[in-house]
Parts: structure tokens; C-alpha cells; sequence
């Protein structure tokens, strides 16, 4: 089985073939069949490397036992859909306590629903309309967000898409990350009717940015000064760089926090939680209504628990190592042309001259050249997240041989095969030899 077939028959199918637009290249994108630790295997059976892990899902691994077995375990008594059960309280109770903001919670199916569930919340807690979110940043693909979006979004050269009705879409203000100028501005010009702003601490679907220093403290206090609500999104950052959030890192404690990918442990999965105050405005404690059939399903219930309870006591310093090796290898070679974004263990490779660190620099990254690296890199079999404007991911499951393998790889490929011009050099000089 060839991928351009089942291109073939999945583009009958699927809008481009697949069913995300992120997981579409030019020409056609690689059709998988598994996954193993921090490997998948294309449907030739070709092995790779992956560094996007399910664009951040599969942190523990892929098909962990230890995992798989508990989940087995968890769900031996399968109990049906739509009905409240012992082990989500368990769950909620773990990430309660890990994550101490989130005093109330609710789980839903997707990062999606989380940010959907949180923005209708903060606008009828606060009675207000508008909602702040960053040029860029990504927080899925409904209505309220799809405005200055970052990822396939942005890559694909629709960030505002279209079906979005210019009613809902005034309502969405659009400031950029760390540039506290221009949230200001926006607070001065609509403050008292801002509900909410919304961004993630770390920027993962522009690429990899960091806060600048004192950017998310900012936030926290113009929020506050305007009493509006700050909703961190943390569907990327929950649970990936210590067995929490990140605003415990930065010490900035939203009013809201969703997350996803990890806490689900490759099940469906979404979480909108914060202060008790705000969550019990929720149905039927409230009247903000929000629900779902298969929210807290048993499924996913039993995977995030099994994930959560494997990583419990794992060294999540082992993986920020692994990826400040790949930072480190990579800034060694001065003249490879690419600035290396990392946040502990998360990472973007920008082809671009400047430092990125904000929405402007990051345009200016070359994302066909990207593209052209993610290709070679496949060769080599290594995967990345298919987009200049994704982040790349360092989970339990990568070995230090294999990361290292990896680099040697990578610099190679930004040495020799994208440099076509000095191929052709050495080759006349070869040649001419
Ligand atoms: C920061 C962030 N928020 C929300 C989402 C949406 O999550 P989902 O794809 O599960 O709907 C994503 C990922 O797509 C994300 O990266
Ligand atoms: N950063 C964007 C995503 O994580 C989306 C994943 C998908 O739709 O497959």
C-alpha cells in the first residue's frame, strides 16, 4: 500500500485527504499505520522519529504497557457513556491537585470545546462581550477563536475563516503577544467590555515563543485593573514540563485554565476549570449551559488516569535535557541559517535570520524552505509537526542515542541537502579535481 493511493481514495473522501488540515503537505501527505515508543511507521512500513507526537498528544509514548495495562484494568468493568463515575473524580481530583487554580472543573471532548465552554463563561460571569486573544494564537476552531488564528490556520493563509458571522467576529479584539503596548491599547480603547483575555503562556501554534519577561505578570494585572478574566490555555503546556501547568512555573494564576492532549492520554479530551466562584455559574449549579454525551467518557477517563498516574514520578528533567541538546547542537553551527525556539521540552526550528519572538519576526520565517527540511528530514526519517507555525515535542519515549542520531541528521540536512547552491559547488570542485 502506497501513500499517493490512499491519497488517492482519501481525497474522495476527506477535504485534501485528510480529516485536519494540518496533517496535509504538498504533494501528498504520508499515510501511517503505527506508532511504537517515540516511533510511527508509515503504511510502507518505513520507521521514523517522531518529534510531533500527535502534535504534542503522546507524551508518555506511544503503545506504553504500563499505560495500556492499567487502561485495561481502569476499564474491566466498562461502565456506559452518560453516567457520572468514580474514576473521572479521581482524575479531577489529581489534576485539582497538581494545578492548583483550577479549584472546578468540567471535562469535554476537545481543546476546542474547552476554549469554547471557558470564553461563554467568562462572557456571562463578567456580562460583558469582548474577548482579547493574541494574533496567532491558537485555541481550535470555533467561532469565538478562529480570528487571527495561529497554525493551519495561519499557514494556510486563512486566519480568519470565512462562515464566521462579522457579528461574532467584532467581538474578538486582537492584540499581539509579548507586546504589552498594544494590549494596552486595546484596554484603554474597550477595557469595560472585555470578558476575557485569552492566550496561551506559551505560544505553540506560531511556532514555538516564550513570554517575554514580565509579559504574563502584565496580563494578570491589566486583567485585573479592568476586571476582566485571564484564561490561560494550556491544552499544549498542561502537564508537559513538570506534572502540572506552566503558571505555576511563571507564578501567574489565571482566573481560567483549559487543557487537553496530554490529560487524556491519547483519547479525545478537553478541560475548562478555575475558580469556584466562575465554575459554578456552570449547569446546573448556574445557568451557563455546557455539555456533551461523550464528555468524561469511561475511555478517555481511563487513559488520562493511567497517563497521569505513569507519569507521576517521572523525570520530566530528562526530557528538557534531551531538547536543550537539540537547542544546543543546533545553535553550535552558526551558519545553518535557522533560529531554534525552545521552551523545556517543546521546540520550533524557524528558518529565519532574527530571533523570533513575536508575531511580526516569526512572518518573516521562510516556510517553503521549512517544508523543504521537514521533507529531507522524513527522508532521513525523522518527523516533525508539518508546519513552519507547530511546535515540536521531546516526550518520555526519546532516547538519547536516538535524539542524537537525530541532530546529526538534522544538521546534515540544513548543511548539505538544503544547500543546493554549495552541492553544486563541491560537485564542480569535485568534478574538477
Ligand atoms: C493551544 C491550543 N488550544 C486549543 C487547541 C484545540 O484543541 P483540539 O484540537 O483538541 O480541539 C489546540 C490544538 O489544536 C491548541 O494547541
Ligand atoms: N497545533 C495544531 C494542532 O494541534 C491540531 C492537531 C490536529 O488537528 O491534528
Amino acid at each position: 500500500m502506497l501513500s499517493d493511493d490512499l491519497f488517492k481514495r482519501a481525497s474522495r473522501l476527506f477535504p485534501g485527504g485528510v480529516n485536519s488540515p494540518v496533517r496535509f503537505y504538498e504533494p501528498y501527505p504520508t499515510y501511517f499505520s503505527r506508532a511504537s515508543g517515540s516511533r510511527i511507521f508509515d503504511v510502507e512500513g518505513k520507521e521514523y522519529l517522531d518529534f510531533c507526537m500527535g502534535f504534542g498528544v503522546n507524551f508518555a509514548g506511544y503503545s506504553n504497557t504500563t499505560i495500556a495495562e492499567e487502561i485495561m484494568y481502569l476499564l474491566d468493568n466498562t461502565i456506559p457513556e452518560g453516567v457520572p463515575t468514580e474514576n473521572e473524580i479521581e482524575l479531577g481530583e489529581i489534576i485539582q491537585k497538581a494545578v492548583p487554580s483550577i479549584e472546578k472543573m468540567r471535562f469535554t471532548n476537545s481543546g476546542t470545546e474547552a476554549t469554547m465552554h471557558a470564553i461563554r463563561l467568562a462572557r456571562a460571569f463578567t456580562g460583558r462581550k469582548l474577548i482579547l486573544k493574541m494574533n496567532a494564537g491558537f485555541h481550535g476552531a470555533h467561532d469565538y477563536v478562529l480570528v487571527s488564528a495561529g497554525s493551519g490556520a495561519l499557514n494556510f493563509g486563512t486566519p480568519s475563516s470565512p462562515g464566521i458571522p462579522e457579528e461574532v467576529a467584532k467581538t474578538v479584539l486582537v492584540g499581539d503577544f509579548n507586546n504589552e503596548e498594544s494590549i494596552r491599547e486595546l484596554f484603554k480603547l474597550h477595557g469595560k467590555d472585555i470578558a476575557a483575555v485569552i492566550t496561551e503562556p506559551v505560544l505553540g501554534n506560531l511556532g514555538v515563543i516564550g513570554p517575554e519577561k514580565g509579559f504574563l505578570k502584565f496580563l494578570r494585572e491589566i486583567t485585573e485593573e479592568y476586571g476582566a478574566l485571564l484564561i490561560f490555555d494550556e491544552v499544549i503546556t498542561g502537564f508537559r514540563f513538570r506534572y502540572g501547568a506552566y503558571q505555576d512555573i511563571i507564578g501567574v494564576k489565571p482566573d481560567l485554565t483549559t487543557m487537553g492532549k496530554i490529560i487524556g492520554g491519547g483519547m479525545p479530551v478537553g478541560l475548562f476549570g478555575g475558580r469556584a466562584d466562575i465554575m459554578n455559574r456552570i449547569s446546573p449549579e448556574g445557568n451557563v449551559y455546557q455539555s456533551g454525551t461523550f464528555s468524561a467518557n469511561p475511555f478517555t477517563v481511563a487513559s488520562g488516569l493511567a497517563t497521569l498516574n505513569f507519569l507521576k514520578d517521572k523525570d520530566y528533567e530528562y526530557t528538557i535535557s534531551l531538547a536543550t541538546w537539540v537547542e544546543e547542537k543546533l545553535k553550535s553551527f552558526s551558519d545553518l541559517g535557522v533560529q531554534v525556539n525552545r521552551v523545556y521540552n517543546m521546540f520550533t526550528i524557524f528558518f529565519n535570520e532574527e530571533r523570533v519572538w513575536n508575531y511580526e519576526t516569526a512572518l518573516k520565517s521562510d516556510r517553503k524552505k521549512f517544508m523543504k527540511f521537514f521533507n529531507f528530514s522524513k527522508k532521513h526519517g525523522i518527523y516533525f509537526s508539518p508546519g513552519q507555525f507547530e511546535a515540536s515535542f521531546v516526550g518520555m519515549a526519546h532516547t538519547p542515542e536516538e535524539v542524537e542520531m537525530a541532530v546529526f541528521k538534522m544538521v546534515y540536512t540544513l548543511e548539505f541537502d538544503m544547500n543546493e547552491d554549495r552541492n553544486e559547488r563541491e560537485q564542480v570542485s569535485i568534478n574538477s579535481n
